[in-house]
């Protein structure tokens, strides 16, 4: 497979589960398995919407000015994208930004769509234009998982989608118009194989999206609710490559194992994880957690999901971060033992114990010797095996 480290794994067909990844040789803790580019990327509309955001990198505005920023500047034409940099603008003018793109977001912001409309109709302009621009990147997105069937507010993104490309078309040349049923399929794929790009917001410990994602290669990531890799993302930093995603092991992993990732926090309770995987994902979760935890009373799952929250109790505002956050997290266990809750130590080790975060702990990256240090895909923190020990003694769980 394509990417940086294509050689640590390669892709195969399961009978239940679709294209998987396999490690095509042992894997050690915290190892890069995949550092991987956007086929294509758009804005989250309430993000867009404050126009603080770099249409091309999704860097934001840190000094927003009525009076003109240093380098920020918005499209002339359009007059909704905005550009961090001349580099970023002259970039995206061929790539992400085309008159196709222009045109299309100068009626976006006329119409009536909701957020979360908009939101998909950025994702169709995206999808267009990487039609367009890009044939080969955009077949590999047809490839990707995802039927969908059409309702009413996909006619409304097709309606909208549909002026786009006549509004051009008059202008331009002759383009392709797409049926609804082939934007519900899109928009489908989008919702299985889609990546939320979010920031975290130190006061609230909060996550906020701000763009979402689609890679061609971690597109073949399945779930797992106890993961043993989890993808990092670091939108902020200086230089190309901040919306890569990379994908880490969180141990040591054999070859020939499936590589899994988890689709949303893995401290989300059973029922809840079923339902997202169900509706969103369509499939039945069988994995061992979720074959342990179906045995579960009502009761014993709101106990053991309260024993596995970052401080032994589950906060509603913590459920609710968890429930805006489309990434892999983790939660601590304390839990009764490995009798009952087998997987508490999972929590223990892999979960981040700050307050509210949820994010999940992989190892640093190792060089040369594996690293013991681990750090939080949500807030960037890191965890040392001293620190690690002095929990496990104070929740008194032997590891
Ligand atoms: C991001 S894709 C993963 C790659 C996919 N298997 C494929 O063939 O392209 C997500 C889809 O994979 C399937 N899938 C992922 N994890 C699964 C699991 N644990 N059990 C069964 N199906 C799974 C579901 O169809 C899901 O909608």
């Amino acid at each position: 497979m394509a990417g940086a480290n294509s050689f640590l794994l390669k892709q195969t067909q399961l009978p239940t589960r679709g294209r998987a990844l396999v490690a095509s040789q042992s894997l050690e803790a915290g190892q890069v398995l995949l550092q991987e580019a956007p086929l294509l990327a758009y804005l989250d509309a309430h993000t867009a919407s404050a126009n603080t955001v770099c249409f091309h990198c999704t860097r934001p505005d840190l000094n927003p000015n009525p009076n003109g920023n240093g380098s920020w500047s918005f499209c002339t034409t359009c007059q909704v994208a905005a550009f961090c940099s001349p580099q970023c603008a002259a970039a995206a003018s061929t790539s992400t930004h085309t008159p196709f793109v222009c045109r299309a977001l100068s009626l976006l912001v006329l119409c009536t769509l909701d957020f979360d409309s908009q939101t998909q109709a950025r994702y169709l302009i995206a999808a267009y234009n990487l039609a367009v621009v890009s044939p080969h990147c955009f077949e590999q997105l047809l490839s990707l998982e995802g039927e969908g069937s059409v309702n009413d507010k996909i006619h409304l993104v097709h309606t909208f989608l549909s002026e786009a490309i006549r509004s051009w078309q008059l202008e331009c040349q002759e383009l392709p118009s797409w049926s609804v049923e082939f934007v519900a399929s899109l928009i489908a794929k989008d919702q299985r194989n889609g990546f939320g790009l979010s920031t975290f917001v130190p006061d609230t410990r909060l996550r906020k999206i701000r763009a979402y994602a689609i890679y061609a290669q971690a597109s073949f990531f399945n779930h797992d609710c106890l993961p043993n890799a989890c993808r990092f993302d670091y939108i902020d930093k200086p230089g190309v490559g901040n919306t890569d995603i990379i994908i880490r092991c969180l141990h040591d992993i054999a070859e020939g194992v499936e590589v899994c990732i988890s689709y949303f926090p893995v401290n989300w309770r059973f029922a809840e994880r079923q339902g997202k995987l169900r509706e969103e994902y369509g499939f039945e979760c069988r994995c061992d957690r979720c074959k342990i935890e179906e045995g579960w009373s009502d009761e014993e799952n709101g106990e053991k999901g309260d024993e596995i929250s970052v401080d032994g109790e589950a906060s509603e505002e913590e459920d609710e971060a968890m429930k805006n956050t489309d990434e892999e997290e983790g939660m601590d266990g304390e839990g009764d033992g490995q009798g009952s809750f087998p997987h508490a130590m999972f929590f223990m080790r892999y979960l981040c114990p700050r307050e509210s975060c949820g994010g999940t702990l992989a190892p640093l990256p190792p060089h040369g010797v594996s690293s013991s240090v681990m750090e939080c895909n949500v807030c960037g923190e890191l965890r040392s095996e001293e620190d690690f020990l002095q929990e496990i003694q104070e929740h008194k769980v032997s590891p």
